[in-house]
């Protein structure tokens, strides 16, 4: 008699809003789950596959796991959409709206029973449609723990009367009411969401409102690690027993490939491209002429938009802190559209220190040895990476979870400087020579001692390796849906 067959391996749905930061780290965490041996089926936007096909390698990556599938939804706008960042607001009502079909699709394919789910938890009305079906929800929040903490204390603030926030004089009082957070919170340092008077505005009411309802999903995964927001994860932590700090993801997936690769001596594999615009390798090129630790990196990641006057300062504060730059302008990165165009007088001085590409290999560049400091938006991506990097960081947030990230850089851990709210070009050249010259050492050891604590989560034996291998587990204990 034949032996049993072996029960297949347990099936994964995993399901990002459909953003490149949200795609990016989701898409490291499959990428890692499929390593592992589970099934995986992967949603992606039509919009954002299309153009991961087009610019990143996932087809060749992916064909790897002959268990792991796409499934493409719209979102509910033309592909030719420019999908600004306020546009989420109009794919969340769309997505919602389909989001028990397509899960009521995917759960009644009788070759593949679905075991869980793994949701974003900007989306967490998927928890109540899977409920429906029996299929259990495991939240993934892609922002930092300390973001997702403050949003969970919403309603702890507009009882205390911190928020709302009642006009420019209010933006530096101290914020009492995030429990464990107490002395490093200002008003101008909560999420940009809470920027607004009507505690009625609708995107104020529905991020913090996704947040509290993530606890109903059985777990919450975050792309952080215990000893970098200690804080704001114990807290958490009371209010989600079920919490996987497996963190930072990007370093986390390469860490586990480069144990399981066949000589271990062979280098870590270079960073797989998640990018949804083309990557020009010429700054590498350009890179590898510059001087160590000569080079200011310059992005504001998938979304943010600058204005003319904002970009004319941070071309003349560049230009004029007379340092080398690696500027990363995306051809929508201009809000009233056009080029964002050198200025005319900066020309020689730009053509001589400075390189400006459309999209670059972050990871990489990160890692050169020219580069010296990132001068960012704060998006939680690009904080955990410059936090692996050692990279020293000057800050100029501007939107959702950016405001929280950049008081961490500044005040909780130290490796750099906080520009919030202010485009200067005196206040640009000032930060600039900050990170890179009389305090560089200062810097450079406070984000060395930050790397190697990275380093120690994710590699055997740390928090974030046990935690991913809990995770695992859990995944595997879980009986999948008939
Ligand atoms: O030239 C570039 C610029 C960026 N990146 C990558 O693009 C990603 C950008 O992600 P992130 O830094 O998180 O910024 P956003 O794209 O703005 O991400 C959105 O989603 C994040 C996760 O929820 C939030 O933290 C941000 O505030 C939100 O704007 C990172 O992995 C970068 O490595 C590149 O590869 N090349
Ligand atoms: C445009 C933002 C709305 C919420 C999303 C988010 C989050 O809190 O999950 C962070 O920044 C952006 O990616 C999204």
């Amino acid at each position: 008699m034949d032996p049993p067959l072996a029960p297949p391996p347990p099936h994964v749905i995993i399901f990002p809003l459909a953003a490149q930061g949200h795609v990016n780290s989701m898409l490291k965490l499959a990428e890692l789950l499929a390593h592992s041996g589970l099934r995986i089926t992967f949603i992606n936007s039509e919009y954002i596959h299309h153009r991961l096909l087009r610019h990143a390698d996932i087809q060749a990556r992916f064909t790897a796991f002959p268990d792991f599938r796409f499934k493409i939804i719209s979102d509910g706008l033309p592909l030719d959409h420019p999908r600004s960042s306020d546009h989420f607001m109009t794919t969340f009502s769309y997505v919602k709206s389909i989001t028990m079909q397509l899960l009521e699709e995917l759960v009644s394919a009788p070759d593949r029973p679905v075991t869980c789910i793994i949701a974003d938890g900007i989306l967490t009305f998927t928890i109540d449609f899977a409920g429906d079906l029996g299929v259990p929800v495991v939240a993934f929040r892609t922002i930092s723990a300390s973001c997702f903490w403050a949003y969970f204390c919403f309603p702890r603030m507009v009882e205390s009367g911190d928020l709302p926030i009642k006009g420019d004089e209010d933006m530096d009082r101290v914020v009492t009411s995030v429990k464990g957070m107490e002395d490093i919170l200002r008003c101008r340092d909560l999420p940009s969401f809470c920027r607004v008077a009507d505690l009625s505005d609708w995107t104020l009411q529905y991020v913090p409102t996704q947040t509290l309802q993530t606890t109903r999903a059985r777990a919450l995964i975050l792309n952080s690690f215990d000893q970098l927001e200690g804080p704001a994860i114990s807290q958490i932590r009371t209010h989600f027993p079920n919490l996987y700090t497996i963190g930072p993801l990007h370093s986390h997936l390469k860490s586990r490939l480069s144990s399981s690769s066949p000589s271990p001596s062979s280098p870590p594999p270079s960073p797989a491209s998640n990018s949804i615009w083309e990557v020009d390798r010429s700054c590498i090129s350009w890179l590898d002429k510059q001087p160590p630790k000569s080079v200011i990196y310059v992005s504001f990641g998938s979304i943010t938009t600058l204005n003319r006057h904002d970009f004319t300062e941070f071309w003349y504060g560049l230009v004029n802190s007379g340092r080398r730059f690696l500027w990363v302008v995306r051809p929508d990165s201009l809000a009233e559209g056009g080029s964002g165009a050198v200025p005319e007088e900066l020309r020689e001085a730009v053509a001589e220190r400075g390189c400006v590409v459309g999209w670059a290999p972050q990871e990489e560049v990160l890692h050169h040895g020219a580069v010296a400091a990132f001068l960012t938006h704060s998006g939680w991506n690009s904080t955990l990476e410059s936090v692996v990097a050692g990279k020293p960081m000057v800050c100029w947030p501007c939107l959702a979870d950016q405001q929280v990230n950049s008081r961490l850089v500044s005040h909780a851990w130290k490796v750099g400087l906080d520009m919030k709210d202010v485009c200067d070009r005196e206040v640009v050249e000032r930060m600039v020579n900050g990170v890179m010259g009389e305090r560089q050492e200062e810097f450079a050891a406070a984000a060395g001692d930050l790397a190697r604590m990275a380093r120690e989560a994710m590699s055997e034996g740390g928090s974030s390796w046990g935690n991913l291998d809990r995770l695992i587990e859990d995944i595997r204990s879980m009986k999948p849906s008939s």
